[in-house]
């Protein structure tokens, strides 16, 4: 059955709130503008300033990734997006409304459109799968009948049908984590936010369950946005990510940009994670700071680009005449594009490792001199 089929069968009983504002220029599903978030001091704990100017838009249909580090704003980002927090000062915009000048019932229906999913799934142990993705829908007061129709498609949807009357207790995280996507998907949200979802599964559980998130994402034009600290998954599903650091915006754009050319440390350092830019072990405990008498110097060259490490060794030994050793490797496609990085070893004492260097700097690969090796 076609996921959108599947999803529009049912009429949920309270429409959703209509769009408050004509749509903007840019087709933002949430817009930041210029939202600044304090939080006061409270006893003997001081004042934390967690998002400042943060100023975005995130266009409608998209999969957006929201990376930082521990304390950087993200979860405070999320909670202004759904409304469990108010900005200090500027406006969230979600689906052409102010949510930040929404309260009550208002709050609650508008809420009722952006779809959340967690690290730690958050189901409730005393019910079944089915009566966990009731839950929202009991809530949005739908009948008995149209929420069983609904649940049956939504476990359909993220294929555990077969386990409508299993406790969370009885499933692995990953079936608990399609429990928590068929909940957030309940009343049809607009917006799926995703915090840390796949941070406690293990990674082929990872990869299954963000194809799920991208099939949603395609199927149904759910508006994705993933907070994360991992690039892996920022690389897997986002087409847009946005870094913070600090409670600030510090770099964003498309993720197979930002990939071949990080501007910022956190950005480079989220990056490494990804690309393998550590040296293999058994290569690191045999590197010595000083030349060795008829050994190699060892390089490490950063491979950004459509085409950037397909050739450059071979063409690199042909037109220096070196016999370049390939120490270790790695290049993942991004986007279309190669990005990693290549260790090599350049036999020759000094000069030749200068001739190297400068070869592959001139065709724009950094290269960084770890070491010699005998
Ligand atoms: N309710 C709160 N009261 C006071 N300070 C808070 C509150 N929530 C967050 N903070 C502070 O705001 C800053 C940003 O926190 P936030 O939880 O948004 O970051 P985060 O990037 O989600 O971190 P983590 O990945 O560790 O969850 C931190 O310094 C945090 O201690």
């Amino acid at each position: 059955m076609n996921v959108h089929q599947s999803l529009t069968a049912v009429r949920p009983v309270e429409p959703l709130l209509p769009a408050a504002h004509p749509p903007s220029a840019v087709d933002a599903m949430v817009r930041f503008e210029q939202v600044s978030k304090a939080y006061p001091a409270y006893r003997d704990k001081p004042s934390v300033q967690a998002l400042q100017g943060i100023d975005f838009a995130i266009p409608r249909g998209s999969i957006t990734g929201v990376i930082g580090r521990s304390g950087a704003g993200k979860s405070s980002l999320v909670r202004l997006i759904n409304g469990l927090e108010k900005p200090s000062s500027g406006r969230v915009i979600v689906d052409g409304r102010d949510i930040s000048g929404l309260a009550g019932r208002e709050l609650r229906l508008a809420q009722r459109s952006i779809g959340m999913i967690f690290q730690h799934f958050n189901l409730l142990s005393s019910r079944t799968a089915a009566d966990n993705i009731a839950l929202p829908l009991e809530i949005a007061g739908w009948s008995r009948a149209d929420i069983a129709v609904r649940v049956a498609e939504l476990l359909e949807l993220v294929g555990i049908a077969d386990k409508y009357d299993r406790y969370p207790s009885e499933l692995s995280g990953g079936q608990k984590q399609r429990i928590g996507i068929a909940r957030a998907l309940a009343t049809r949200p607009n917006v799926l936010l995703s915090d840390e979802a796949t941070s406690a599964l293990d990674p082929q559980t990872t990869r299954s369950i963000l194809d799920l998130l991208a099939n949603i994402n395609r199927e149904l034009g759910v508006t994705i946005i993933l907070i994360t600290h991992e690039m892996s998954v920022v690389r897997q599903l986002a087409k847009e990510v946005v870094v913070i650091d600090g409670g600030y915006i510090v770099e964003r754009g498309h993720v197979a940009d930002i990939f071949t050319h990080p501007g910022h440390p956190v950005t480079q350092a989220f990056l490494s994670e990804v690309v393998g830019d550590s040296v293999p072990v058994s290569l690191a405990s045999r590197l010595q700071p000083q030349p060795v008498v008829g050994g190699q110097a060892v390089v490490r060259v950063q491979v950004r680009g459509a085409d950037a490490g397909d050739t450059i060794v071979a063409r690199l030994a042909r037109e220096l005449s070196i016999d370049v050793a390939l120490l270790s490797a790695r290049i993942d496609e991004i986007g279309g594009q190669h990005v990693g990085s290549l260790t090599l070893g350049i036999p020759g004492g000094e000069p030749a490792a200068d001739k190297a260097a400068s070869y592959l700097s001139q065709h724009n690969l950094p290269v960084e001199r770890l070491g010699y090796v005998a």
